[in-house]
């Protein structure tokens, strides 16, 4: 791809696009286009329209949507459902207009099937039921990955779907109602620390549901190098899963975040809130075949996130959905 390729990131101030847009600069990309939403609304099919016969980018990258951990995509299901489904079919329609030659396309692992045989290999994509709390978000996801799969086939354009798994990083939301578990748990024993060595009273860390459903989690700076792999290379498919290929249960990942953050105190599990999908572990063999691994562990990924927790907390905003 030459350097001063037009290449739109959608979603460039969060945290995927960030990452992307820090990683494309670090490799001498000089054209990088961005908008906020509030400069443009991408629900809006006429604004992303103009925009796109404005600006004539030749590659999109779709790091734009409504995003939220369990409990927003089991609250607010018809925006989950709707938005997703307004701004990618609006991004994807104006690409091919407009005459895009490349567009990548960001989904997410919850597209398969919810009881889907482990690891969760590309051929699962609609093979079975969903799991139920994020279901609206995943048909939204599928329909984004089978709309650049029909360009691909009636159209011959290198439009692709990557499927991240669970991601977490700098620039994450740590809003602790919308966010993912992740950055919750940092967020949540952090404060407790804080305020057990303030009280000299120790302050449990209250988490959601059992804590026995297994995850997987990709550094996002890992995810972003996949992004610059695939636009730097021509896949053969339509269709490729992105994450480490290793997970372990929420138990494990708060003791992991526990130790790091340096709280003592006793995690209790509230079993009023749902535990989502059991498992959804990532068959990454495609995506290693075609040349790319992710390198971040996630101790180290969990260590570098605390750390930029650390630096950002006092600029935190609530993350509401309306
Ligand atoms: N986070 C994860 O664990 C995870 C896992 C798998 C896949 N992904 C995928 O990665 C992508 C990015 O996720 P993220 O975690 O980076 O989310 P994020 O931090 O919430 O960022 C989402 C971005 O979308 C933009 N956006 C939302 N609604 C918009 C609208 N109506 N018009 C214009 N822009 C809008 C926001 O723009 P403003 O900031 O300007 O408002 C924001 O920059 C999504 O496709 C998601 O499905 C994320
Ligand atoms: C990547 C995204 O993952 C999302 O699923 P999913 O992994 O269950 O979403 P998370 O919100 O990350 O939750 C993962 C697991 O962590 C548990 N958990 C424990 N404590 C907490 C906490 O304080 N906050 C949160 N948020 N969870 C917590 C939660 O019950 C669930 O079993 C999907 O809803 C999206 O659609 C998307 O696919």
């Amino acid at each position: 791809m030459r350097l001063n390729t037009r290449i739109y990131i959608a979603g460039h101030r969060g945290m995927v696009g960030s990452a992307i847009w820090r990683a494309l600069e670090a490799k001498g990309y000089s054209n990088l286009i961005g908008r906020t939403s509030s400069e443009l609304d991408l629900r809006n099919q006429s604004a992303v329209s103009d925009f796109f016969h404005t600006e004539k980018p030749e590659v999109v990258i779709d790091a734009a949507a409504r995003v939220g951990g369990i409990l927003a995509n089991n609250t607010y299901p018809y925006q989950f459902l709707m938005e997703n489904m307004q701004i990618q079919n609006n991004l994807i329609d104006s690409s091919l207009q407009a005459d895009v030659q490349k567009f990548i396309f960001l989904g997410s692992s919850c597209i398969y099937p919810k009881l889907a045989s482990q690891p969760l290999k590309e051929e699962y994509l609609l093979t079975g039921t969903l799991e139920p709390t994020n279901e609206w978000y995943a048909i939204a996801k599928i329909t984004g990955v089978k709309a650049c799969e029909a360009i691909r086939k009636q159209f011959g354009k290198d439009y692709i779907s990557l499927m991240p798994t669970n991601l977490y990083g700098p620039f994450d939301n740590f809003d602790l109602t919308t966010s993912h578990v992740l950055p919750a748990m940092i967020r949540k024993f952090h404060n407790a620390k804080v305020f057990s060595e303030k009280s000299r009273v120790s302050e449990p860390v209250e988490l959601w549901g059992s804590g026995s459903p297994m995850r997987e989690f990709l550094y996002v700076e890992d995810l972003a190098e996949a992004v610059v792999f695939a636009l730097d290379n021509q896949f053969r498919d339509n269709l490729y899963n992105v994450g480490t290929g290793e997970d372990l249960t929420i138990r494990e990942l708060a003791e992991l975040i526990q130790k790091i953050v340096g709280h003592t105190g006793e995690i209790k599990w509230d079993a009023s809130k749902p535990d989502g999908t059991p498992r959804k572990l990532m068959d990454v063999s495609k995506m290693e075949q075609a040349g790319w691994k992710a390198k971040t562990s996630l101790e180290e990924g969990v260590r570098k996130t605390y750390q930029w927790f650390l630096e950002h907390q006092d600029s935190f905003k609530e993350v509401k959905i309306d």
